[in-house]
């Protein structure tokens, strides 16, 4: 018996499909809504925390679904086996099964030590918090000097993908809890132009560099590293003083005592800790310094609580199963593509490009865990922006073209900057486009509008027509504070690890990464030796020659 069957083999699947075929194209959610006044109550889903101010609300009413279809995807998860994946992975079991690892974020914020897996290095956790505790409130408190005794006014966190956008998405977010006398920079891409602006607004006698990289090899950070490294020691001369301003990240000692940074600032996390999961773990040094250590133990907790939830909460009331399920009816029932995350707050800007790793690396994947490719749509095409700006920019597509994008709308009832008629317009918005989603507008309606010549006008009326059933989860908090932000990461975590144990794929490796880096160091060397008459030689397409030698001949000499 396969242990990850295709997700399409099931009988749930099967029956969703027949569910589909029959009604789901027609599922009107202006009907449903009227034949249900408890349409509301029955499908929200309140999530409470016993331990933090973690709270919210997740109204799934306006999804394209019946009672039928609910049960039938919950049927799925069962079949699915979705209940005993999860308790593996909580188990610290191997679930990435490529890497043979572990996948244990849930072990970096389990601070009550509720779950306790009985893995190497989880023990360890508490210890490296405190590390990271004394050395953040150091710097914070002024007592960790620089080379020429002054204090640290400047963060430079040298790291990409998961050792970057974490921190970036949370330092943004918290940005109401930060150190405003801290200056924080995140350089990432390998670009000359990311670390010459830092290190431009940047001075050597106050500046800490983090190196964060859970591999401590990749070509970017290091590259980067060692820049501002060769950048610093213009200044401070002697090599000894790399100590006072460099600090390491990673699971690879060895490499980062070769670059010489001290053992001492080191702060370690372990191979059972993805990099797009690792912002809990020590790559959540910087997000520490910026809104002090007992901010970020809040966001473990409040993770933590959704971790709890998660893994106690029975299926028809576990809000990210929930949400894979009903990400799962869009994606391989309706054929949707993508999947937008629009946060109402403006501290949330970065939070769907964090997504775009945490989602698109996870699932975007063909074949299961058993060798066989799927033949059903995996990962969707992550993207979202900040509201209302993203309704300026792409919601006309999301109202009226001509493919379904699945929306999560999330909002705090609470700004931390109440101005005026700001927050009250804001959250106007915030409920609007949902309702405009679910119920557009007819013919009818937009007739009413027009005058009797322009609704004569053909062209005119069926442009302004809004056709709905454009599904949505709308998610309400009451403000957005280090907890919450800490539960509603770790809900998405899970709706993403859920959908990968329904789709029998491994969410926790990355083997698609691989190649173009093999690549670009094969082509970096011609790059390097700047001769255009080795390229037709040097075994590329004709694209790839024609292109180099078009670098060659016009970069700067
Ligand atoms: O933290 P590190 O080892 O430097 O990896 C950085 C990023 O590179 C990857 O693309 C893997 O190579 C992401 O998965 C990872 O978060």
């Amino acid at each position: 018996m396969s242990q990850h069957p295709l997700a399409s083999s099931l009988q749930a699947w099967k029956e969703l499909e027949q569910l589909y075929a029959s009604k789901g194209k027609q599922i009107n959610l202006t009907k449903a809504f009227k034949d249900d006044p408890k349409r509301f109550e029955t499908y929200s889903r309140s999530f409470n925390s016993s331990k933090t101010d973690a709270s919210f609300l997740t109204d799934f009413s306006k999804n394209l679904i019946d009672d039928e279809i609910y049960k039938k995807l919950l049927s799925l998860a069962k079949e699915a086996k979705v209940e005993q994946q999860r308790d593996d992975m909580f188990a610290g079991k191997p679930i990435n099964s490529s890497e043979g690892r572990s996948v244990l974020h849930i072990a970096l914020r389990d601070l009550p030590q509720d779950f306790n897996p009985p893995v190497e290095g989880v023990d360890e956790v508490k210890g490296e918090l405190e590390h990271m505790k004394q050395f953040s409130e150091q710097v914070r408190n002024g007592q960790w000097k620089g080379y020429t005794g002054k204090q640290i006014d400047t963060i430079v966190n040298i790291g990409i993908g998961g050792s970057d956008l974490g921190p970036v998405m949370v330092c943004e977010a918290l940005k109401p809890y930060a150190k405003r006398d801290l200056t924080a920079h995140f350089v990432s891409n390998i670009d000359g132009t990311h670390m010459a602006e830092a290190l431009r607004a940047s001075n050597p006698e106050t500046t800490l560099f983090i190196v964060a990289s859970k591999t401590f090899t990749t070509q970017e950070t290091i590259t980067n590293a060692t820049t501002a490294r060769d950048w610093f020691l213009k200044s401070a001369g002697d090599k000894a003083h790399v100590a006072k301003h460099f600090v390491a990240l990673s699971t690879n000692v060895k490499a980062a005592t070769e670059f010489g940074i001290d053992k001492a600032n080191m702060f370690k996390f372990w191979d059972w800790v993805g990099g797009r999961y690792s912002l809990w773990s020590a790559i959540g040094l910087s997000i520490c310094l910026v809104i002090g250590y007992n901010n970020f133990e809040q966001l473990l907790l409040g993770a933590h609580e959704m971790d709890l939830h998660y893994k106690n909460t029975p299926l028809d009331k576990n809000i990210p199963v929930l949400l894979a399920l009903f990400g799962i009816w869009y994606t391989d029932f309706h054929g949707c593509q993508a999947h937008m995350l629009l946060p109402y707050d403006q501290y949330m800007c970065r939070f769907a490009d964090y997504f775009q790793q945490g989602d698109m690396e996870s699932n975007g994947k063909t074949i299961t865990k058993d060798g066989e490719r799927v033949n059903y749509e995996t990962g969707p095409i992550i993207a979202g922006q900040a509201g209302t700006n993203g309704q300026h920019a792409f919601y006309q597509e999301i109202h009226q073209g001509t493919r379904l994008i699945p929306c999560d709308f999330l909002a705090p009832a609470q700004s931390h900057n109440p101005l005026g008629p700001h927050h009250d317009i804001l959250i106007s918005n915030f409920l609007a486009q949902p309702e405009a989603l679910a119920f557009g507008k007819s013919e009818e309606e937009v007739k009413k509008e027009l005058s009797a010549q322009d609704q004569q006008n053909s062209f005119l009326v069926k442009s302004k027509i809004f056709e709905g059933n454009r599904p949505t989860n709308s998610i309400m908090f009451p403000k957005l504070t280090p907890a919450v932000l800490g539960a509603l990461i770790a809900m998405y975590e899970h709706k993403i690890a859920t959908q990968g144990f329904i789709w029998g794929i491994n969410s926790f490796d990355q083997m698609g990464v691989e190649l173009g880096k093999v690549l670009a160091k094969k082509i970096l060397p011609l790059l390097q030796g700047g001769d255009v008459s080795k390229v037709d030689g040097a075994g590329h397409d004709s694209s790839t020659s024609g292109l180099t030698k078009y670098y060659l001949t016009h970069r700067q000499k």
